[in-house]
């Protein structure tokens, strides 16, 4: 039985955050100014703080300089737009990331927006979703923009397939069908209300998993050749995808971990140093 050829996440982010600190390097050297990422983390969900971590030492590593903000699992919606309307107007900031999920008695979209658009590297705001809808210049949601970064390297050309996202969210599963209709993709979203998930599926030439549900899409799910994208996050390292079965379907699939979890820190870090050359005039 043929198997699936892996999308190697891993070793693409690699070469992206290589040439990210070769632009990082020669910003600094041009303007005497290291790009600077603010990273902010309201609470200590432990998953969020192996995030927030690996964001931090990845930026070090590619000589962006990174600013912490630890914010108790109190803070207020007021407080927490206090902190980020400050960072957005502080010059030596580039870029600035506001970790999700952030307890639910915050009003995360008045969070967002409180980033200013130039700084938004995450692309979490209204701005940026319009600007990436419309296919105009701005920042892309960070794991959406790695997802059709891993797509070109493999030569998936989106365009006249029939693409199929399973999720909703606003940084992961509504961003990627849209970036995936800009590159004439035929995108249907699949959320907990769908009827018969399975059949919509199996319709798909590509599909996305983006819902957070370990092993949801199983190999029977899966339309022999397709494009299998897992970017589902879930304890333990688990896909939304049940890999195993999958990938005796598929063409090609991403494996998780190493598929699009590092695609999504390295889109972040070229995105930061991207948004330090505007800010500069570099
Ligand atoms: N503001 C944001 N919040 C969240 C985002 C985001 O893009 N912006 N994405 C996810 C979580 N996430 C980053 O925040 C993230 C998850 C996983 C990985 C990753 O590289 N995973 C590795 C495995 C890591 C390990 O060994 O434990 C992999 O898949 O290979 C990176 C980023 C939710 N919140």
């Amino acid at each position: 039985m043929s198997q699936a050829q892996l999308m190697d996440g891993t070793g693409l982010a690699r070469r992206i955050v290589d040439e990210t600190a070769k632009r990082a390097a020669d910003l600094t050297e041009r303007t005497g100014v290291a790009p600077c990422l603010a990273t902010v983390l309201v609470g200590e969900d432990p998953a969020s703080v192996t995030y927030v971590r690996m964001k931090q030492n990845r930026s070090r590593k590619a000589g962006i300089e990174s600013r912490h903000v630890a914010l108790s699992a109190g803070t207020t919606t007021a407080e927490l737009i206090g902190t980020l309307t400050g960072l957005s107007a502080d010059p030596t900031v580039h870029g600035i990331l506001l970790q999700h999920p952030m307890g639910h008695h915050i009003d995360e979209r008045a969070a967002f927006e409180a980033i200013a658009p130039e700084k938004d590297v995450d692309g979490v705001t209204l701005a940026s979703f319009s600007a990436m809808s419309f296919g105009l210049p701005g920042f892309a949601s960070c794991t959406p923009g790695g997802i059709m970064r891993l797509l070109d390297e493999y030569d998936v050309d989106p365009a006249g397939k029939r693409a199929v996202v399973v999720g909703r969210s606003a940084i992961l599963g509504k961003p990627v069908g849209m970036l995936l209709l800009g590159r004439d993709a035929t995108v249907t979203y699949c959320h907990s209300r769908t009827a018969d998930l399975s059949a919509v599926v199996r319709e798909a030439d590509i599909v996305v998993a983006a819902v957070g549900r370990p092993r949801l899409i199983r190999g029977e799910d899966i339309k022999p050749g397709a494009v299998v994208v897992d970017a589902g996050y879930n304890p333990g390292n688990i896909g939304d995808v049940d890999f195993d079965s999958a990938r005796e379907r598929a063409s090609l699939i991403t494996p998780v971990p190493g598929g699009v979890g590092p695609m999504t820190i390295a889109t972040l870090l070229a995105q930061t140093v991207e948004a330090a050359t505007r800010q500069t005039g570099a």
